[in-house]
């Protein structure tokens, strides 16, 4: 049994995780982090995060908040040793780096993911082998009107990869941020030469998009012995 604790359990991700993991015999919610403190429902909602290590027995904090909170709540439980699932977006290469190595200076592992669901990973492998053969790239996300960040992590990921890729200055690839009533999360890669266009596009139509791939996070995160970028490093 994985015994989780969810922060931002009542959130938009969060609230659906917490539905989503009532169908799972292998896991278990026992707490959850919110800006609130609730000690006397089902399960304790704490707002500090450092009341959560000292209180509660768990295997996996899984996170789906704000950049800020995300970012002290990855460097409390690493520190701590323990295994982290973050799905919130906005973490920079500096956080990312600085997370990895406090990770491995204190047994700490995980999986920061900008993105579960496996068509955002496609999109992001099929413009890696557009980098191959085109020069040109736009990169356009659609959101709900009530996402807090811009651009999405998502868009960041794939324009990161295309920069690597292409072996130019980070943040070189233009991305284009739409918010609209109606879209849930959608991201188009845009390619061209002289002669010809290419257009990918991954939409999410329902938050069950992300269900699988943050379960296997929360099943295999125990198995790494690191924190790694990107739900891909969990994929066979
Ligand atoms: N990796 C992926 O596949 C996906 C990632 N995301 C990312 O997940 C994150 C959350 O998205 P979403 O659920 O839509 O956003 P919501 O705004 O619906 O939820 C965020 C939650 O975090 C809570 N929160 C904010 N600040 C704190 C704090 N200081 N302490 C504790 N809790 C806090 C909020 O509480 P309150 O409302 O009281 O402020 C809210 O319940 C975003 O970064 C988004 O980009 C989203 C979808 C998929
Ligand atoms: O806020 C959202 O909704 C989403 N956020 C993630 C992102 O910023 O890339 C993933 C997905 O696009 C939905």
């Amino acid at each position: 049994m994985k015994k989780i604790v969810v922060g931002g359990l009542e959130g938009k991700m969060g609230s659906f995780l917490v539905e989503a993991i009532k169908a799972e015999e292998d896991i278990e919610l026992v707490a959850g982090v919110s800006e609130v403190e609730q000690l006397d429902g089902e399960i304790p909602i704490y707002n500090d995060i450092q009341k959560v290590l000292d209180e509660v027995e768990f295997d996996v904090y899984v996170d789906f908040t704000v950049y800020q909170f995300a970012k002290m709540a990855s460097e409390v439980m690493l520190k701590a040793g323990k295994a982290i699932v973050i799905g919130t977006t906005g973490f920079n290469k500096e956080d990312l780096d600085y997370l990895k190595t406090i990770a491995k200076e204190n047994g700490g592992k995980g999986v920061i993911a900008p993105n579960f669901s496996i068509g955002a990973i496609l999109i992001n492998k099929f413009t890696e082998i557009c980098s191959h053969y085109f020069d040109n790239f736009e990169i356009v996300e659609y959101h709900h009107v009530n996402k807090k960040d811009q651009p999405s992590g998502t868009a960041t990921y794939i324009a990161n990869t295309l920069d690597c890729a292409l072996k130019r200055k980070l943040t070189s690839t233009h991305v284009h941020s739409v918010r609209m009533p109606g879209v849930l999360a959608k991201h188009q890669v845009l390619v061209s030469d002289e002669y010809q266009t290419l257009e990918l596009i991954h939409q999410s139509n329902s938050r069950h998009s992300f269900e699988k791939g943050i379960i296997l996070a929360i099943r295999k995160v125990s198995e790494l012995d690191e924190l790694v970028y990107g739900l891909q490093h969990l994929l066979d």
